[in-house]
C-alpha cells in the first residue's frame, strides 16, 4: 500500500470513530500516524524534481518580505497583483488563468514587498491535485499568507484552503506550541507538566513517541492548554511553518451591505474590491501590519529624512537593532540617538541602545 492510501485509510478511520473520552487515545495515536505520514508525502521523491513535496516555483527571494496571495482559482489574485505592484499577470473570468508563479514588487513607505502571485489551488492540494503541492511550497516560502477569498461564494471555501495548508503543516496566525521536547541516547521517555494539563497525559506522550520509534526523551509541557495535535507539531517541527495570514474577501461589489460588515469585523480580514477600486489601501495597511515589521527613517544632521528608503527591522527592535542594520561597528562609536516618532515621549528624544522603536520612526544615530 502506497503512502497516499494509507492516509485515506487512516482519515477514514478518523471519521469513522466516535470523538469522547474513552476514544480520545486511539484518536491522537491516528492524528500522530497520519502527521508521520503526510511528512513522507512532503519528502522529495527520487527523480521527481517539479512536483515534488519540497519544491516550490523557482522565484527567489527578494526584498524585504514576502507575501504569498492563496486561494481558489478565479478569486481576483492576478488582478490584486496587477494593481498593487508594476507586474502584470494575466486576468480572466476562466479558472487557473495563472500557470506559474509571477512574482512582483510592491513599495510600501520605502519598505519593498515581494508579492507572489500564484496559480490557484482546489481541494486536494495537500495531496497534489492540480499544481497544488507546488503552490503551497511557495507558500510556506512566505513571510505572510495573503489568502484571497471571493465574498460571493460560500464561506466554508476558507475552511476547506486551510485544511489544505494545515495538511503540509502550515500554521496560520499561531504561535509555536510551548512544549520542549529533546530525544534522549536512554533513559527512557521523561515527562514534566509545569501545571496541570487539560489536554495531555503521560500515556498519550509515550504512545505518540513510540510511534515515531522514540523511545528515549525529555518532554516539557509548560502550556496547560496544549494537546494532542500541540505535541505531534513539535514531533514534526522541521516541518512546520508559523506563518501569519491575511484573509482578504474579493468581490465586495457583489455583496450586501450587511453581509460585508459582518466579513469586515472577523479577525485578520480585510475586504476589497479590485473592480471598483475600494479597500486596496487598507488591504496593503493591514497586510504590512501583519507582517510585524518596523520602518525606520535614518537622518543625517542637518538634512530632511530621507523617506524613499526605510530600514526594516523586528517588531520589538531596539537602537540598538538599527545600529546592526545599518553598519556592523557603528554601535562601537555610538554615543546617543534622536528619534523622532510614535516611539518618542518628545521629539526629538534622546534615547539609548536600548531604546524600542516604533514603525515610521525617523532615528539619528550620534556617534563619539
Ligand atoms: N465583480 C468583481 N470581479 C472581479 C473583481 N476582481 C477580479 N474580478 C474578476 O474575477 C475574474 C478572475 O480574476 P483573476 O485575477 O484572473 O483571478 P485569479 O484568482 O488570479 O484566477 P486564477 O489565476 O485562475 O487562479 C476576472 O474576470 C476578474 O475581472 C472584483 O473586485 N469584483
Ligand atoms: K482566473
Ligand atoms: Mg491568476
Amino acid at each position: 500500500m502506497g503512502v497516499a492510501e494509507k492516509i485515506k485509510e487512516i482519515e477514514e478511520e478518523m471519521r469513522r470513530t466516535q470523538k469522547n473520552k474513552a476514544t480520545e487515545y486511539h484518536l491522537g495515536l491516528l492524528k500522530g500516524k497520519l502527521a508521520r505520514l503526510r511528512a513522507q508525502l512532503l519528502e522529495p521523491q527520487p527523480g521527481d524534481k517539479s512536483s515534488g513535496g519540497g519544491s516550490g516555483f523557482d522565484v527567489s527571494k527578494s526584498g524585504d518580505a514576502r507575501i504569498a496571495l492563496v486561494g481558489f482559482p478565479s478569486v481576483g489574485k492576478s488582478t490584486l497583483l496587477s494593481k498593487i505592484t508594476k507586474t502584470k499577470s494575466e486576468v480572466a473570468a476562466y479558472a487557473f488563468t495563472t500557470l506559474t508563479a509571477i512574482p512582483g514588487v510592491m513599495e510600501y513607505g520605502g519598505a519593498e514587498i515581494q508579492i507572489l502571485d500564484l496559480p490557484g489551488i482546489i481541494e486536494g492540494a495537500s495531496e497534489g491535485k492540480g499544481r497544488g503541492r507546488q503552490v503551497i511550497s511557495a507558500a510556506k516560502t512566505s513571510d505572510l499568507i495573503m489568502m484571497v477569498l471571493d465574498a460571493t461564494k460560500k464561506v466554508e471555501q476558507r475552511v476547506l484552503l486551510e485544511a489544505e495548508l494545515e495538511a503540509v503543516g502550515i500554521r496560520l496566525n499561531k504561535q509555536p506550541p510551548n512544549i520542549y521536547l529533546k530525544a534522549k541516547k536512554t533513559g527512557g521517555v521523561k515527562i514534566t507538566f509545569m501545571a496541570a494539563s487539560k489536554h495531555l497525559d503521560e500515556r498519550m506522550i509515550t504512545g505518540v513517541l513510540r510511534d515515531y520509534k522514540i523511545l528515549n526523551a525529555e518532554v516539557l509541557v509548560r502550556d496547560e492548554n496544549a494537546n494532542v495535535d500541540d505535541f505531534i507539531d513539535v514531533i514534526n517541527a522541521q516541518h512546520r511553518r508559523y506563518i501569519p495570514c491575511l484573509y482578504v474577501y474579493n468581490k465586495i461589489d457583489c455583496i450586501s451591505l450587511p453581509y460585508l460588515d459582518q466579513l469586515a469585523r472577523e479577525p485578520h480580514t480585510a475586504v476589497m474590491s479590485c473592480e471598483l477600486d475600494l479597500g486596496i489601501n487598507d488591504v496593503i495597511d493591514e497586510a504590512w501590519k501583519e507582517l510585524n515589521l518596523l520602518r525606520i527613517y535614518t537622518k543625517r544632521k542637518g538634512v530632511a529624512p530621507d523617506f524613499s528608503e526605510a530600514l526594516i527591522v523586528r517588531q520589538n527592535s531596539t537602537i540598538s537593532d538599527v545600529c546592526d542594520r545599518i553598519h556592523r561597528t557603528l554601535k562601537e562609536h555610538f554615543k546617543y540617538a534622536l528619534v523622532w516618532g510614535a516611539s518618542a515621549r518628545h521629539v526629538p528624544q534622546r534615547v539609548g541602545l536600548s531604546h524600542p522603536v516604533a514603525d515610521e520612526d525617523v532615528v539619528s544615530i550620534v556617534t563619539k
